[in-house]
């Protein structure tokens, strides 16, 4: 198990966000985060990050005690993180903002190694020398996921990665995260039900703070609860 939660609660005055979550992630899995808007995913999220601190329960990471831990710390152990605040040197190119996060990790040669096999991995070798600040929204997306990726985490954290993306860099999304399938242990939350369809498998619905269900997509869109909690407003697209 790389990542548990013990009875998990956040509350903001009077108001719980996240209401006694137990959650379990195996190594390998991709796991989609979604519900409704004020559900409490991104609280879910940010708890995991270590950006916002539980108000009790346990988090439990690669086995160790990870409920207070700063955000730093968990990135240490292995976490990168997207969230949606863009994380690109604009005045960089795309192989040096590679490079940079890959230093992180890497001594020089090794670091640049591993930006060019990035490069090839997110597909954009022809745009290597381009700077970050001159490409397009989907393009940064997947640099930024190139950045998290090129050190090699153990664990990926990914708030909304189709968010503004064209239906044809979406469709590059799902084939890059389809790729990296099994090779790296991913959640992700996601708002676009076309996104989640093409490459979830195990589904965690967030209803007022709890999860409401856990399963298939399949089962999940199936689900009386969950169409009547979350997919009234997305039951389309979903099915
Ligand atoms: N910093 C905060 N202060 C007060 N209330 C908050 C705060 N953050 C979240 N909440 C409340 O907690 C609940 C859960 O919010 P959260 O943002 O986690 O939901 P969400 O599922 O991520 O929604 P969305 O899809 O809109 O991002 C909501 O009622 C929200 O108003």
């Amino acid at each position: 198990m790389i990542l548990q939660t013990h009875d998990l609660w956040r509350t903001f005055g009077g108001v719980a966000a996240v209401a006694g979550v137990n959650f379990n992630l195996e190594e390998g899995e991709l796991r989609c985060l979604i519900g409704a808007n004020g559900a409490g995913k991104s609280t879910f999220f940010k708890m995991l990050t270590g950006q916002i601190k539980p108000t009790s329960g346990r988090i439990t990471l690669f086995g160790e005690d990870a409920t207070n831990l700063p955000s730093y710390a968990i990135a240490r152990k292995g976490v990168g993180v997207k969230t949606q605040v863009p994380n690109l040197f604009n005045g960089l190119s795309v192989r040096e903002n590679l490079f940079l996060a890959a230093q992180r990790v890497f001594d020089k040669q090794a670091a640049a190694n591993a930006a060019d096999a990035m490069l090839e991995t997110i597909r954009m070798k022809e745009q290597a020398y381009t700077l970050a600040g001159e490409l397009a929204h989907g393009h940064r997306q997947w640099v930024e996921l190139g950045m998290i990726l090129v050190n090699e985490p153990k664990l990926v954290l990914l708030d909304e990665p189709a968010a503004g993306m064209t239906a044809g860099e979406v469709e590059r999304t799902i084939a890059l995260l389809n790729e990296l399938r099994g090779q790296r242990t991913f959640i992700i939350v996601e708002h676009d039900m076309h996104f989640i369809r093409r490459i979830a498998e195990k589904v965690t619905v967030f209803h007022r703070g709890r999860v409401l269900v856990e399963d298939t997509m399949e089962a999940v869109v199936r689900n009386t609860e969950v169409r009547d909690a979350y997919l009234g407003q997305h039951g389309k697209e979903a099915r």
